[in-house]
């Protein structure tokens, strides 16, 4: 048995969960793990001087579950895939591949998660398109007014220093490209990495 984690990483409405369920889609055997679910309570995020929630760190996630997670996957990926209703395939060729995809936006900020992808991409849109996506969606709880520009924004840059500092081999994805762009180039990318392995 074959087990690949791929990160897909990057900004907040990057297109990290949209690129990630299609590729869960194409990939047999393979599941998603969000860190968007391991949120902490709200009555357990403080907030700085200013008023603003301090989500936009690590703090703010249950790490751990999130890794108890990861290592449920390794020990035993169908048990796993089985428990969180992703589609199990059985194959003819062996070694069986198993896929973990896993996505969030400060996957590359945590050094034990870090250590285990065997691929890693980071989707990047500018500025604009950035506000843009993110005033149409709606977190729980809304972001108040000025949130990306005064708390969200700097946060991202300080935690991208800090990625770059400490992590390589990260290929950078242009998240303004076509959902279909994004989804067959890191596919065949993944294909051509499941094929170089087996060789
Ligand atoms: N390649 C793309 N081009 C245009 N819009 C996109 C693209 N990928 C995602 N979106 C849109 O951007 C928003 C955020 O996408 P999402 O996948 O939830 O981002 P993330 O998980 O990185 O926060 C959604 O409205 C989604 O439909
Ligand atoms: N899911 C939640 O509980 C929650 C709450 C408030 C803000 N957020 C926001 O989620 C963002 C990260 O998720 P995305 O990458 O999906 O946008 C962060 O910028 C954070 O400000 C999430």
């Amino acid at each position: 048995m074959r087990k690949v984690i791929v990160g897909i990483g990057g900004m907040t409405n990057g297109g990290k969960t949209t690129l990630s369920k299609s590729l869960q889609e194409l990939l047999p055997n393979s599941c998603v793990i969000s860190q968007d679910n391991f949120f902490k309570d709200d009555s357990e995020v403080p907030a700085d001087i200013r008023g603003f929630k301090e989500y936009d760190t690590l703090d703010a996630l249950h790490m751990d579950r999130m890794m108890g997670d990861i290592g449920s996957w390794q020990e035993d990926p169908v048990g796993f895939m089985i428990s969180h209703s992703c589609p199990v395939k059985p194959t003819a060729s062996e070694p069986s591949v198993f896929v973990l995809i896993v996505e969030g936006f400060l996957i590359f900020n945590h050094r034990p998660l870090n250590a285990l992808f065997d691929k890693k991409y980071f989707l990047q849109i500018p500025y604009e398109t950035c506000k843009e996506r993110r005033s149409s969606r709606v977190y729980v709880p809304p972001d108040p007014p000025g949130y990306l520009d005064s708390y969200v924004w700097p946060m991202y840059l300080k935690n991208r220093k800090a990625m770059e500092e400490t992590v390589d081999d990260i290929v950078f994805l242009d998240g303004t490209l076509k959902r279909e762009t994004l989804i067959s180039t890191v596919f065949a990318d993944i294909q051509e990495m499941l094929l170089v392995r087996q060789r």
